[in-house]
């Protein structure tokens, strides 16, 4: 088992790392356990190991992914605490993927303004991303996780087990996460995935294991300096503006991962129209997508609705839109304000 720290809590990874989660509520007469249908089975792991340890369980079945995160589901889950009569010594554990935990997070948070939370995460992009590091929330008409907390969990137990039953899109989705951080900190990450994409992508494999380790000390590292996104967290995002933009226009049936591939394609661009990148490692982003069967492309008929979908962008400032770029490898910085005709001609990377 290995463990990371980030500020206060503690990351875990390792096969059975979700058994030790009685550990992270001790003192809760009762959690709940808020999870959605397709890892049923990993939340009765974890429901077993809490009841085990005495803990009353409040199974919160939620809809799957991107459903999730909406204020309705929010608002059931909240009925539900009521119900129970839960109380600030009460703890909520999050097990799914990104979707669930970034739900479960946000509902942990708003119960009485706060209470414990510990993030189970079972998808790839879970254990690499989302489940670390305090970003919670839901979706809104108007975009991406616009309505949130920064709330940090109790801790995170990446259970490598789970990935035995994900499917291989949604290995490939976690693998977007795991290059953006290779390209926004740590090279040695795109080097392993190149020497051998197939090892990279087996579920059980040392590779992976070594990619997740790399990718969560990544984002430990950067929430650890700035939880609330005041300046070195925005990194984390690159490739996000426009990846965002797409996962709306697509209504959020594009998975996060995917959409945030063709992000990374464009990000790169702009970094290197800007002046910033060197065309090398611009290039470099597309083959290694390509070649761990990522998309790439996106319709060039859809510019004008993505153009204007980014200006609900998080980092954007007024009418300002900002970007996340690279100035090397592992030397992430900001692009303000770009022209339109910029964005527009780094859009023709990936328009198809
Ligand atoms: N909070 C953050 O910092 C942060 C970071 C990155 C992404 N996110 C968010 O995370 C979400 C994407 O997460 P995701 O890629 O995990 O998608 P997801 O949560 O939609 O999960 C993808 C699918 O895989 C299923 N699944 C998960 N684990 C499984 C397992 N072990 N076996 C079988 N099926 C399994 C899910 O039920 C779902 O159907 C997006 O909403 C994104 O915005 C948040
Ligand atoms: O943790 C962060 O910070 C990130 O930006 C990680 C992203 O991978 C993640 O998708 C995050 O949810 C995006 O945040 P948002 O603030 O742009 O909604
Ligand atoms: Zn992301």
């Amino acid at each position: 088992m290995k463990t990371v720290d980030v500020v206060d809590y503690a990351v875990r990874i390792g096969r059975g790392a979700s058994d030790g989660v009685a550990d992270l509520v001790k003192g809760a007469a009762q959690v709940a356990v808020i999870f959605a249908g397709p890892v049923r089975a990993h939340a009765e792991r974890v429901e077993a190991a809490l009841s085990a340890a005495g803990a009353k369980v409040l199974p919160i079945e939620v809809p799957d992914a991107e459903a999730g995160k909406d204020v309705a589901v929010a608002a059931r889950c909240w009925d539900a605490l009521g119900a129970a009569a839960f109380t600030r010594s009460d703890a909520v554990v999050g097990v799914g993927g990104g979707a669930v935990t970034d739900l479960a997070g946000f509902v942990a948070a708003c119960w009485l303004r706060g209470v414990r939370v510990v993030t189970v995460p079972t998808s790839l992009l879970g254990m690499v991303d989302a489940a670390v590091g305090g970003k919670t929330g839901i979706n809104t008409a108007a975009g991406k996780n616009l309505v949130g907390a920064f709330y940090p969990p109790a801790g995170v137990l990446c259970d490598l087990a789970a990935l035995d039953t994900l499917g291989p899109d949604d290995l490939l989705a976690g693998m977007a996460e795991i290059v953006k951080c290779g390209f926004i900190a740590d090279p040695v990450i795109l080097d392993l995935i190149e020497a051998d994409p197939a090892a990279a992508l087996e579920p059980a494999g040392p590779v992976l294991a070594e990619l997740i380790e790399r990718s969560v000390a990544v984002k430990a590292r950067v929430v650890s300096q700035d939880l609330r996104e005041s300046g070195l967290r925005e990194i984390l995002n690159y490739g996000h503006t426009l990846g965002h933009a797409i996962e709306r226009r697509e209504q959020y049936r594009w998975k996060h991962g995917h959409a945030i591939s063709v992000g990374l394609v464009y990000a790169a661009e702009l970094s290197r129209l800007a002046g910033r990148l060197d065309p090398s490692v611009a290039a470099r982003h597309r083959a290694i997508l390509e070649r761990l069967g990522l998309p790439t492309a996106y319709p060039a008929s859809a510019w004008p609705e993505l153009h204007a979908a980014m200006r609900v962008d998080k980092k954007a400032r007024g009418a300002m839109l900002r970007f996340v770029v690279l100035d090397g490898l592992a030397e992430p910085g900001t692009l303000e304000g770009p022209s339109d005709d910029l964005l527009h001609a780094a859009y023709a990377a990936v328009a198809k």
